[in-house]
């Protein structure tokens, strides 16, 4: 279900709204609990947003970030979005926070999903602040039509953690937060730009099978309701 949809003029306006928001609800969580948690997705969509929120002036000592989901390639690889995060949003103000990469150096990305799950688990439940992004095929995380691990990653009762993934299109193996470790994020954020992708945003609010736009799957049965962010 989407609670709102928040239509900015452009990209630089909504990425000023969404830190906004986001500083808010990570400064409400260290208020209430002492600390705050966030994970965010890779792609080409998030970088003046990162921007935006790095500049923020939280105490983001307190503050871990994350990834929803990751390419098993290592931190300096041009695809990687730990190195997009490095980059764009570990800067100014925000580089005091806590970063937790998906990747991990290990045999191969099965070991590395059991590794980081742990280390996922050990931030505790649910996340502050979940920003989901979308490709044109409706893939959310790493949630990719016909991916081998996507029924797997959708169910609900698989627990939270991350999991592997590879479909056509997906490029490298990735590792993705499951379904049950999204869901139900204090406040989940679907952040997407364009037209292109608002026509996608329609066809998935429509009617269809979830395996087909597995981003179905976010609006039809996430407990936390999705506020979507949107500029042309
Ligand atoms: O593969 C991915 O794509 C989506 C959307 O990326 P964009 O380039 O269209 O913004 C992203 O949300 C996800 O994290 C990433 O791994």
């Amino acid at each position: 279900m989407v609670t709102k949809f928040h239509e900015f003029p452009d990209g630089a306006a909504l990425a000023e709204g969404l830190a906004d928001t986001v500083a808010s609800a990570l400064e409400a969580a260290i208020t209430e609990r002492g600390a705050a948690t966030i994970a965010v997705s890779g792609g080409s969509t998030p970088k003046q947003f990162f921007r935006a929120l790095s500049g923020k002036t939280i105490d983001w000592s307190k503050v871990t970030i994350t990834l929803v989901d990751e390419r098993f390639v290592p931190a300096d690889n041009p695809r990687s979005n730990h190195l997009l995060v490095s980059e764009n949003l570990l800067q100014g103000p925000a580089a005091k926070a806590r970063f937790l990469p998906l990747y991990q150096n290990s045999a191969d990305a099965e070991e590395a999903a059991r590794a980081v799950t742990q280390k996922v688990a050990a931030l505790g439940a649910p996340f502050d602040v979940v920003i989901l992004g979308m490709g044109n095929d409706g893939h959310t995380a790493s949630f990719f039509p016909a991916g081998n691990h996507l029924a797997a990653a959708l169910a609900a009762d698989t627990p939270r953690g991350v999991i592997t993934m590879e479909a056509e299109g997906a490029g490298e193996t990735r590792l993705t937060l499951t379904f049950s470790s999204l869901q139900d994020a204090r406040l989940l954020v679907l952040h997407i730009e364009g037209q292109a992708k608002k026509a996608t945003l329609e066809k998935a609010l429509a009617a269809g099978d979830e395996n087909e736009m597995p981003v179905r799957a976010v609006f039809r049965r996430a407990s936390t309701p999705v506020d979507v962010y949107w500029a042309p």
